[in-house]
């Protein structure tokens, strides 16, 4: 059988990261794109000599000839530009936008028939416009958000109960800035869901509170670390864990951005809900039912995608 061929658009912090992730995994063989010529070529050749350490013997090439990534079985996007501190995902609409009409093309021209993940912010806008400048079926588009976003809350869950990670699940749906929406009654640590924890006396209401919001400022708090960027080890993960669901047909439920087509009551919208990801790209949308807090909770983190994609359309006509 052929090794399968992934292809990651940008270079950067995820970029590089997710080539590492691929090959220690032996996903297949990578091509690594950038625009800025030497960047991908240098890390494609320092990652192909972890090779004879690792045991790993992926082909691994960087480019800035979009014509490599033709005949790729996933392809996940991370080009663009990341906020530094003071500026919100939003603030990044505008140049992104650019880099994503860029890429949907190069990816329609040259590999129209990948599983394509993107992860560049901000993420539910940057997804529906590449799905719309590629013109790819929408259960071949997917955005990741939610993996991540997940995993931080539960990560502070597992701190706060002081159980492992591992028993640790999490759900944070709608879409990826300050509105999106961890749900407490669908988060459990083995099957037990998190208000009867609380109920049990593992925490308070105030203290899961107090995690619920710097669940939704994650990403803040480490670009207001990092200050030259934004996180990129655990989007990485996050992005390959939805890359293997779908090579491998694992079927795994996974929150992601998803086009809805009335599902939640949205329509052709890219938000963050469960989905099914296998060999068919997103196979089904996954409508769990929400208390009324949840569902107003969502329904402002959807009004708050929708301006954004408003905002698109006031840049790029052909958007509309
Ligand atoms: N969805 C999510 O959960 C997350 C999203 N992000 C976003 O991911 C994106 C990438 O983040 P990093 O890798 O840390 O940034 P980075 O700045 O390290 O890398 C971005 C790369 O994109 C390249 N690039 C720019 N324009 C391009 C084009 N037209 N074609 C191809 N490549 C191009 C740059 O040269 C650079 O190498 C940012 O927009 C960031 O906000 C970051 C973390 C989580
Ligand atoms: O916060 C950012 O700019 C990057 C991001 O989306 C995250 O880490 O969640």
């Amino acid at each position: 059988m052929a090794r399968k061929k992934i292809a990651l658009i940008g270079a950067g912090n995820i970029g590089g990261t997710l080539a590492h992730l691929a090959a220690l995994k032996g996903l297949g063989d990578i091509v690594l794109f950038d625009v800025v010529e030497g960047v991908p070529q240098g890390k494609a050749l320092d990652l192909s000599q972890c090779g004879p350490v690792e045991g790993f013997d992926a082909k691994i090439i960087g480019s800035n000839d979009y014509a490599d990534i033709a005949g790729a079985d996933v392809i996940i996007v991370t080009a663009g530009v990341a906020r530094k501190p003071g500026m919100s995902r939003d603030d990044l609409l505008g140049i992104n936008l650019k880099v994503m009409k860029a890429v949907g093309e190069g990816i329609a021209a040259n590999a129209p028939d990948a599983f394509v993940i993107c992860i560049t912010n901000p993420l539910d806008a940057m997804v529906w416009a590449l799905r719309e400048f590629s013109g790819l079926p929408h259960q071949k588009v997917v955005g990741m958000a939610g993996v991540l976003d997940s995993a931080r809350f539960s990560h502070f869950l597992a701190d706060e109960f002081k159980v492992s990670v591992k028993d640790v699940t999490s759900f944070v749906l709608g879409g990826h800035g300050d509105t999106m929406v961890p749900v407490i009654e669908y988060s459990t640590v083995s099957g037990i869901p998190v208000p009867d924890l609380i109920e049990m006396g593992f925490s308070t209401k105030e203290r899961i509170d107090a995690i619920v919001q710097r669940t939704r400022s994650g990403g803040g708090e480490i670009v207001g670390l990092l200050k030259t960027g934004s996180a990129f080890y655990a989007p990485a993960t996050s992005g390959i864990a939805m890359a293997e669901s779908y090579l491998y047909d694992q079927k795994r439920v996974l929150p992601a951005a998803a086009h809805l087509t009335g599902q939640y009551g949205v329509d052709d919208l890219y938000v963050g809900v469960p989905v099914i990801i296998g060999a068919g790209g997103v196979e089904k949308v996954v409508e769990i039912k929400l208390n009324d807090e949840a569902k107003a909770n969502l329904s402002v983190s959807v009004d708050a995608v929708k301006e954004l994609l408003v905002a698109c359309k006031g840049i790029d006509s052909s958007l509309n």
